[in-house]
């Protein structure tokens, strides 16, 4: 889907307007504070529910309001939009009239991915955001995903609480064998969608690094040791895991890890360069996603002049005239994004200031 038309009201600094939106590129320009990220953020909300910023939802609401609202219509005229209401504590989801309690509803029709300049610092720096970020092209791409992954959370919950109740050992017997199957399940299924994921992410690469390109590898581990089952781990690890009160091995803690050669690429690539690692890394998820054709992904790229030169642009430039799929652009000046200005002229773009957004002439 690309978003036609979006309103927001009480949400951060934005100023109640509806914006009609380009369903290829746009740019949002705008010094700092006037509102960009907090417009990028509203539409983050409306596909997951959640900030790319802060975990403290009651930030997003506008000072002395006690209610946001965010909604959109599709370039096939599909209505959504979700509320939060501070005074009550409550969520609603809204989509084509019908009212929704459960946020993954959002997720189903409408796929939202983000890069900021903090996201290669967060993604290269712990496991916690590649994780997310696999998972959420799995969930995407990968139908049986999200049932497996359910059940799976719902497995790992109850094995979680034997080693913290210190259960019999039947009852732990019992949950460490469910545990295992389900997590051979979800790793499978990780690993299948890794290798997808690793051919797509060629040609991406091709256009934006293209002297690295033919050394950089994904390297997926599954969250134990893949010499060994998951269940001979755990029973040698049953005294360690007993004492943390946690698994401490499983489909939880799968990582993936990027290489040039055998070296782990944060070690080896410039701010610059990882940061356009990590938009071919986006543009192969939403081109995955793309094909599976249930949803088309949204691109939001805030501030993308931080650490990309004129040529890195031009390279970003080229691999985003081969997406198919809607791209909003956050820059604080017109001249950060010229390199960035299609051809033939399918864009839109807008000036922030104190949170009105309005469309300026090409
Ligand atoms: N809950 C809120 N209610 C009203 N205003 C808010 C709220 N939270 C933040 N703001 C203000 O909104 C403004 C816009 O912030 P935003 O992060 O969107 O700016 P930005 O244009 O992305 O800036 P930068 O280029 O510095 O990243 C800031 O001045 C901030 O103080």
């Amino acid at each position: 889907m690309s978003i036609e038309k979006l309103t927001a009201y009480d949400f951060r600094n934005l100023a109640t307007d509806t914006i009609e939106l380009n369903d290829n590129i746009n740019f949002i320009i705008g010094d700092n504070g006037s509102g960009k990220s907090s417009l990028l953020e509203a539409i983050f909300y409306l596909g997951h529910g959640k900030s790319f910023r802060t975990s403290q939802v009651e930030n997003l609401v506008t000072h002395n309001k006690s209610k946001f609202i965010v909604s959109a219509k599709d370039d096939k005229g599909l209505q959504l939009g979700v509320a939060k209401d501070f005074t009550t504590g409550l969520t609603e989801i809204k989509i084509a009239g019908e009212k929704h309690r459960q946020l993954s509803q959002l997720a189903i029709n409408i796929a939202v991915q983000v890069i900021t300049p903090e996201s290669f610092k967060l993604f290269f720096g712990g496991p916690k955001q590649r994780r997310r970020f696999i998972d959420l092209g799995l969930f995407h791409v990968k139908h049986s995903f999200s049932d497996y992954w359910k059940e799976f959370s719902r497995i790992l919950k109850q094995r979680n609480a034997c080693l913290r109740n210190r259960s019999d050992v039947e009852t732990l017997n019992y949950w460490s064998q469910v545990f295992c199957e389900a997590s051979v399940r979800v790793a499978k299924l990780r690993d299948e969608y890794i290798k997808e994921l690793s051919v797509e992410l060629q040609p991406w690469l091709e256009l934006m690094l293209p002297s690295l390109a033919a050394g950089i590898s994904i390297s997926y581990s599954q969250g134990w040791n893949s010499k060994k089952t998951l269940s001979d781990v755990l029973l040698q690890n049953r005294e360690r895991e007993k004492k943390a009160g946690f698994s401490l091995y499983g489909a939880q803690k799968f990582d993936v890890k990027f290489l040039t050669g055998n070296v782990v690429i944060d070690n080896q690539l410039s701010r610059g360069q990882q940061k356009l690692f990590l938009l071919a890394l986006t543009f192969a998820q939403a081109k995955l996603i793309e094909k599976v054709k249930r949803v088309k992904p949204i691109l939001l790229i805030d501030d993308v002049g931080a650490e990309l030169d004129l040529n890195s642009r031009t390279l970003l430039n080229n691999a985003i005239n081969k997406l198919d799929c809607q791209v909003i652009i956050t820059a604080i000046d017109k001249i950060a994004v010229e390199p960035l200005v299609p051809t033939d002229n399918n864009y839109k773009m807008f000036h922030v200031k104190h949170g009105q957004i309005s469309a300026i002439g090409k």
